[in-house]
């Protein structure tokens, strides 16, 4: 029941939230070596978002990834993807629901392209071997190459290539949610800009959430309708690009208003909602 002459925003509905995390801390190492990366840091991504997670070298962005994907455990805190506790999604489940793109690709050398594409679907030893070549055929072509691409082997690719092989890896259970560390690293700026393209038009047809971490501005600003900048051990703002470059910390200062900062932030508008 509403109040009269009172406007009320509806809350979002709970199906709308695909990753939470909640006063986590992830602490390494034994006795004295102890050691927190995240303290008390909370954020959150919904349906259709795509999230950056930007931050100094060692805040632990590829930490987090690892914490999403249930990889590593929190010492405190809570970490939730689409309602269930990241720690119990097990090898299978994590696959079906989020997948993730390694920095470098990280594709197994010994298999072509196929068998890459093909490996989780392979582990989960439900279907005919038939069903999951066409599965790991459409996923080749939907990450724009071709047939004759799938006997390859990785040395045998492109940077660029290689990306895809690994995009398509990513995808091949169907994940809702996909994540991305560093998606651009080691691209020339033209492949990088196809790459972002390509992720663009898969999020839009698969209506995909993605989360990523990136260095790179344009990338960040070619993807991102959210930034979350780590910092202090713990999430200290989210927004728009153009909201998070205006909050004062040195970190922000050095990484949006330097030289690229400038550079990649000029042609936009001062908010950049998907
Ligand atoms: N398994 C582990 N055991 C011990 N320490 C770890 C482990 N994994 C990560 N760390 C430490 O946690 C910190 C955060 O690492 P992480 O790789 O997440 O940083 P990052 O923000 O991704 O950095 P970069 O931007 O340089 O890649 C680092 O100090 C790292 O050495």
């Amino acid at each position: 029941m509403t109040t009269p002459g009172l406007t009320h925003t509806p809350p979002s509905p709970p199906d709308d939230l695909v990753v939470e995390v909640r006063d986590l801390w992830t602490v390494f190492g034994k006795g004295s070596e102890r050691f927190a990366v995240h303290q008390d840091l909370c954020f959150e991504v919904r349906r259709g978002e795509m999230l950056s997670l930007v931050g100094g070298s060692g805040t632990g962005k590829t930490v987090l990834l690892r914490q999403i994907l249930g990889l590593t455990q929190p010492a405190r805190g809570s970490v939730t993807v689409l309602g269930r506790p990241a720690s119990e999604m097990g090898r299978e489940g994590a696959a079906s629901r989020v997948g993730m793109l390694f920095q470098h690709g990280a594709l197994f050398s010994a298999f072509s392209v196929l068998d890459n594409i093909a490996f989780a679907l392979r582990e989960q030893g439900t279907l005919p071997p038939d069903v999951i070549r066409d599965a790991a055929m459409v996923k080749l072509q939907m990450v724009g190459l071709k047939p004759e691409h799938a006997t390859r082997m990785p040395a045998d690719l492109s940077g660029g290539m290689v990306k895809r092989v690994a995009l398509a890896r990513a995808l091949i259970m169907d994940p809702p949610l996909l994540l991305l560390d560093e998606p651009t690293a080691g691209l020339d700026p033209s492949s990088a800009d196809e790459f972002c393209a390509l992720v663009r038009e898969l999020r839009a047809s698969l209506g995909l959430t993605l989360v990523m971490v990136t260095h790179d501005l344009d990338t960040l600003f070619a993807l991102s309708t959210r930034v979350a900048v780590l910092a202090d051990k713990r999430v200290i703002v989210t927004g728009t690009p153009a909201e998070v470059a205006r909050h004062p910390h040195p970190f922000i200062e050095h990484f949006f208003m330097g030289e690229r900062g400038q550079r990649a932030m000029a042609p936009l508008p001062p908010s950049k909602e998907a």
